[in-house]
Parts: structure tokens; C-alpha cells; sequence
């Protein structure tokens, strides 16, 4: 069930004094090499509202000297002037929002990128959801381009048109200027950090109390059957309506110190235009000019509180940027992203050899005395593991549950870090490799192997973008899923549900190892290749898997099942993290242990299955 809101650090983060602008410094460095089409989107932004503020001004001014009936080619320029305007107004506009998206989006491109990187970069974190991801990458990254679009360029726009609207006040009047200049600066500055101080903090607690909802709502609709069948379903309801609740509540209040800032900032413009006005009236301005002044000081503050609009963008981007700030600041130096361990979704696509790339076929892969402690001060998951893995070895991994089987999987794809020894390949650190190789020196048909919402080609095409249907049919055939196939009517189209819904369990895991096949990196990896198959079924499977591996790719093998292992060229033994025994299958069932015992055990076991099924 939901971690809760004490998953999420960034809410209790606003920052403070000189780390306040951290993150936004850390993106907006980004920002750069674009600075220009910025800049020129800023001023465009500018000028939208110039002619916006100039429209109002020529309009009013048109309006109040109409009254008194002037001949009619003194108001002709005014008229004109309007239309112009007006049409302008709308053209800038249009160039305005293109320049700006075309500016942020290119920024964007790059920060995902980063992001991209970093996190593919990263081992994850036991803390780690599946959807956090999927969120830094796009509802953090999106906080950097509203960060731009709405709170950068807008707030650059909106000062450099109240400088200038207090600049062409002080034409006709400079002491009006100074009233406008101080409706401005509190329309501007004041109210925006008023808005600001009043709601940072409940924007805080939004952000997470949102993300914890939204894994409610996956808990409670994915997780359904389990919760009804341990009788957990009320208390799960419950927490979840308590936390809708406080959302609701902290929504409202948010609104509720919106709408008292939105309030006083139509009461600043009112009372700005009715000062400018009275100080204009003192200083004989003329009767025309003080209409002009009015609508224009009206107009000119309207368009200053767009800034507290920005502020409040910003207080509720800064979560966001705060976490995409913190993968900027550990991510490792630019380049092209990697694609992420070797199993996962995101590795699937780019698992496929790419044309011109020399990616060498094979590959030596080397544990020295590796050492794995998922808790400092904790037992050690592997302890002291030592492995030789030459091109074409095959060699399988056995031993208790939590021996350590997943965990010697894991570093060898880089998903788990040693905190002791080394793991080499051809003799250099795996993350060492350049970008986009690791997943063709390792890969395979890793635990919880995501299938795809989509057809079986789709699915198997994961594995290697460019494998033709001979190549599918060899893979499918392999991994005992080819008469299947064949019996579909939609054949190779067949969708397969969400998560492979519609497909049985031994379908889901032949899929999966068909794709594992079909991707054949150098180092082939099969958990438990053949859960969930009868044992004739599975024995069958391994072998015709094992056949179509390369001869020169390396197969490491965890599995519980011990016949089928004949032909290794070395069998582990796991046990508490480390190898126990260790040789060719004939050696450990001549030798007493838990080779020898398993293997009898399972020798029994299955004669009986014989003997029931036969
Ligand atoms: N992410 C983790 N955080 C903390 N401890 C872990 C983690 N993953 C595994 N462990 C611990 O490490 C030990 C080895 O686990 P591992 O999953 O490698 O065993 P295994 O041999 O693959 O087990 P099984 O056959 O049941 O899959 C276990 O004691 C387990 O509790």
C-alpha cells in the first residue's frame, strides 16, 4: 500500500536564503545556449502588452477628445492608430507564443534529456517507486518549462512595460508617474510576494499529498482483489477519503488566499488610476490627457499583476524543480543518455544492435570476490562471489530462496552496486562502456518481465528493433510458443492485454524469453526461464532456449529446477550470499550436499508427476 506522504521529500523544501534559487539556477543554466530566441521571446512579450497599453491610451484618448466633436481629420490618425494596434496586438501575439515554445522547447529537450540520463544513470533506490520515474521525466520536467513560459518570460514582460508606462507617464506628468510607479511597485513586487508568503506553504504540501492520492488510486484499483481478500479494503478506503480530504481542504484555502490577492489587486489598480488622477488634476493636466492617464494606469497595474499569476506558478513549479535540480547536480557529465539497465522497458528499444555501431558480439565478463550489503551494517546478500564468464560459458546459478541469485543477477546488469569487489567486462567497468553498449554486453529474461500492452510482434520487436519474421519465428519456436502463435487468428498481431492479462502465465514468461532471445546480447541472463511449465515442458524449453543462444554469447542461469543443468560448464551453489559448491553437475551429485540432496529431492518429486500424469 501507499508509502503515504513521508515518501516525498520536496514538499518540505521552499529553500531558504541563498539556496533559495537553486534549482532555478540549476535550470536556467540550461537555458544558455538559448538565451537569444529567450530574450527575443521576452521582448515580443513586451511588446504584446505595449500595444496592448497603447490601445487602451489612443482608444481613450479617441473617445474623450470624440466628445468634443473635433473636425474629423484630427481624429483620423487616432483611428487608424487603433486598428493598427489592435491588429498588432494579435500579431505579436502569435510571434510571441511562437518564439517563446520554440525557445523552451528546445531547452526542454535538452533538460529531459539530462534528466533521462541521470536517471538511467543512477541505481535505484530502495525507496524508489515505478511511477517516480515517469514523473521526473515528465510532470519535473514540465515544472523547468513553465518555470520559462509562465513565470520567466511573462515577469521579464511585465517589468519592462511598467518601466516604460512609468517612463511615458512622467512625459505628461512626473508626479503622476510617481503615484503609477508606486501602485507598480506594489502591484509588482508586493503583492506577488504577499501571494507568495500566504500559500507557500500549503502549495508545499499539495504536490506530494497529490502523488501520495495518486498511488492510493493505483493501490486501491490494482491492488482490489488482494485488499478484498485480506478484508483491508475499508481501512484502505478510508485512509484514502482522509487524504482527499485534506487535499480538498488545502485546495480550498489556496483558492480562498487567490481570491483575497486577486481582490486587493483590482483594489491597487483602482486606487493607483483614482491617485493618478487627483495628483494629474493638481498639476493642470489637461482633461483629455487625465482620461488617458486613468485607463492607462488602470491597464498598466492589470498587466503588473500578471507577476503575482508568475509567483504563483512558481511556488508550485518549485517542487518540481527542486528534484529535477537534484538529478541535474548527481548527473554524470552530458552526453547522449544511456539506456538504462539491461531488462528494463526502457532498455528493450534500444536493445537491438544498431546499424554501423561496432558492438563487439562477445564479451568476458569477470566478478572479483563481490561483495553486496543492502544495509550498511547488514547481512551481505553476496558475500565474496568469484565468477568467470569467457564468451560462449554457460553457467547456472542455484541455491535456496534469498540465496543471493537475484542479487548476482542485478550486478551484473548494474542494477545493484557491489560495496566490495569488481565487476569487469573485457576488463573494464561496466558503466564504463560507451553509451547504449551495456545492453548489448548484457540483458535477458529478467524476474517480473514487463510485457507490453500490445501485440506479440510488437512485444518481440522490443527485444530487437530490426529482427525479421524468420528471426521471430526462430525465437517464438525457442521459446515453445510458436504453436501458439499459429493458432491465433490475428497470429503474429494478437494483443496481449495490459501487463499480458490475456495471455496465461507460462505464455507470459515464453514471450518474455523469446524477446530475451531475440535481443541475445553478449551475456544472456534467464531467471527462472521456465517458472510456471510442467517439468517435461520445462526441461524442453531450456534446452531449445539454450540451443538458440549464440555459441559465442555467455548463458547465466538461475533457476530451482536441477535437471537440464547437465551441460553446464559450471553449476553454483548459493547459500547465504555465498558459493558453497561449486563444479560440473556429474561432480556435485557425486559429492554429499545440497547439490546432491536437491537433486534427489526433485528426482522423487518428479517421478511422481510421472507416474499421476502418466
Ligand atoms: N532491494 C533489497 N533491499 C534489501 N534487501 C534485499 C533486497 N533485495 C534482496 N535483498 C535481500 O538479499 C538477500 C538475497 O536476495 P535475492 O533476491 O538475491 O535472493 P534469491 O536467491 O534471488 O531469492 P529467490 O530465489 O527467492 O528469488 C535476501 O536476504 C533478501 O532479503
Amino acid at each position: 500500500m501507499s508509502g503515504g506522504i513521508g515518501v516525498e521529500r520536496v514538499g518540505q523544501q521552499p529553500g531558504r536564503g541563498g539556496r533559495r534559487l537553486a534549482a532555478e539556477r540549476t535550470v536556467l543554466r540550461l537555458a544558455r545556449p538559448y538565451l537569444g530566441r529567450l530574450v527575443g521571446a521576452g521582448l515580443l512579450a513586451a511588446a504584446t502588452e505595449l500595444a496592448g497599453l497603447a490601445l487602451m491610451a489612443t482608444a481613450t484618448w479617441l473617445l474623450v477628445s470624440a466628445a468634443g466633436r473635433p473636425p474629423l481629420d484630427t481624429l483620423t490618425v487616432a483611428i487608424v492608430a487603433v486598428r493598427a494596434l489592435a491588429i498588432s496586438r494579435g500579431v505579436l501575439r502569435y510571434t510571441e507564443r511562437l518564439a517563446g515554445h520554440d525557445a523552451v522547447l528546445r531547452i526542454v529537450t535538452d533538460l529531459r534529456t539530462r534528466v533521462f540520463a541521470s536517471l538511467a544513470a543512477r541505481p535505484p533506490a530502495a525507496t524508489d517507486r515505478s511511477g517516480d520515474a515517469l514523473s521526473r521525466l515528465v510532470s519535473d520536467v514540465e515544472a523547468g518549462q513553465d518555470l520559462l513560459l509562465r513565470v520567466v518570460v511573462p515577469g521579464a514582460a511585465a517589468a519592462v512595460v511598467g518601466v516604460l508606462a512609468v517612463a511615458g507617464t512622467a512625459l505628461v506628468s512626473p508626479v503622476a508617474a510617481l503615484v503609477l510607479a508606486a501602485g507598480l511597485l506594489l502591484a509588482g513586487l508586493v503583492l506577488p510576494v504577499v501571494a507568495t508568503a500566504l500559500s507557500r506553504r500549503t502549495a508545499a504540501q499539495l504536490a506530494p499529498l497529490r502523488g501520495a492520492l495518486a498511488v492510493d488510486t493505483v493501490d486501491l484499483t490494482q491492488g482490489a482483489a488482494d485488499l478484498a481478500a485480506f478484508g483491508a479494503q475499508p481501512a484502505a478506503l478510508r485512509r484514502a477519503e482522509e487524504r482527499a480530504g485534506r487535499l480538498a481542504r488545502l485546495e480550498r484555502r489556496l483558492a480562498l488566499t487567490g481570491f483575497a490577492v486577486d481582490g486587493a489587486g483590482v483594489l491597487l489598480a483602482g486606487v493607483t488610476a483614482a491617485g493618478v488622477v487627483a495628483v494629474a488634476l493638481g498639476a493642470d493636466v489637461g482633461g483629455v490627457l487625465v482620461g488617458v492617464l486613468a485607463v492607462g494606469s488602470l491597464a498598466a497595474v492589470e498587466m503588473t499583476l500578471a507577476l503575482v499569476g508568475a509567483a504563483r506558478q512558481w511556488i508550485q513549479l518549485r517542487a518540481g524543480l527542486v528534484r529535477v535540480a537534484e538529478l541535474l547536480d548527481t548527473a554524470p557529465a552530458a552526453g547522449p543518455p544511456s539506456t538504462g539497465t539491461a531488462a528494463g522497458p526502457a532498455a528493450a528499444p534500444a536493445a537491438g544492435p544498431v546499424t554501423g555501431e561496432q558492438v563487439p558480439d562477445e564479451r568476458h565478463w569477470v566478478l572479483d570476490e563481490v561483495v553486496v550489503r543492502y544495509r550498511e551494517g547488514g547481512p551481505a546478500a553476496l558475500d565474496g562471489v568469484s565468477l568467470d564468464l569467457p564468451p560462449g560459458s554457460r553457467v547456472a546459478v542455484v541455491g535456496t530462496s534469498g540465496a543471493g541469485k537475484s542479487t548476482l543477477l542485478g550486478v551484473l546488469t548494474g542494477a545493484v552496486r557491489p560495496t566490495a569487489g569488481r565487476v569487469t567486462v573485457d576488463g573494464v567497468d561496466p558503466t564504463d562502456l560507451p553509451p547504449g553498449q551495456l545492453p548489448r554486453a548484457v540483458g535477458g529474461l529478467l524476474a517480473d518481465a514487463h510485457v507490453f500492452h500490445a501485440s506479440v510482434r510488437e512485444n518481440l520487436l522490443l527485444g530487437r528493433s530490426d529482427a525479421d519474421p524468420d528471426d521471430l519465428d526462430r525465437a517464438v519456436t525457442a521459446a515453445g510458443l510458436h504453436d501458439w502463435v499459429r493458432q491465433q487468428p490475428a497470429g503474429w498481431d494478437t494483443m496481449v492485454g495490459e501487463e499480458g492479462g490475456q495471455l496465461s502465465g507460462g505464455q507470459r514468461q515464453r514471450l518474455a524469453l523469446a524477446r530475451a532471445l531475440l535481443a541475445a546480447p553478449a551475456l544472456v541472463l534467464l531467471d527462472e526461464p521456465t517458472e510456471g511449465l510442467d517439468p517435461a515442458a520445462a526441461d524442453a524449453v531450456l534446452a531449445s532456449a539454450l540451443a538458440a543462444v549464440p555459441a559465442r554469447h555467455s548463458v547465466l542461469l538461475v533457476t530451482h529446477r536441477l535437471p537440464g543443468l547437465a551441460g553446464f560448464d559450471e553449476i553454483l551453489v548459493l547459500d547465504s550470499g555465498r558459493v558453497v559448491q561449486r563444479g560440473r553437475h556429474v561432480d556435485l551429485v557425486a559429492a554429499p550436499g545440497w547439490y546432491r540432496d536437491q537433486w534427489r529431492l526433485q528426482k522423487v518429486a518428479e517421478r511422481g508427476y510421472t507416474s499421476l500424469t502418466a
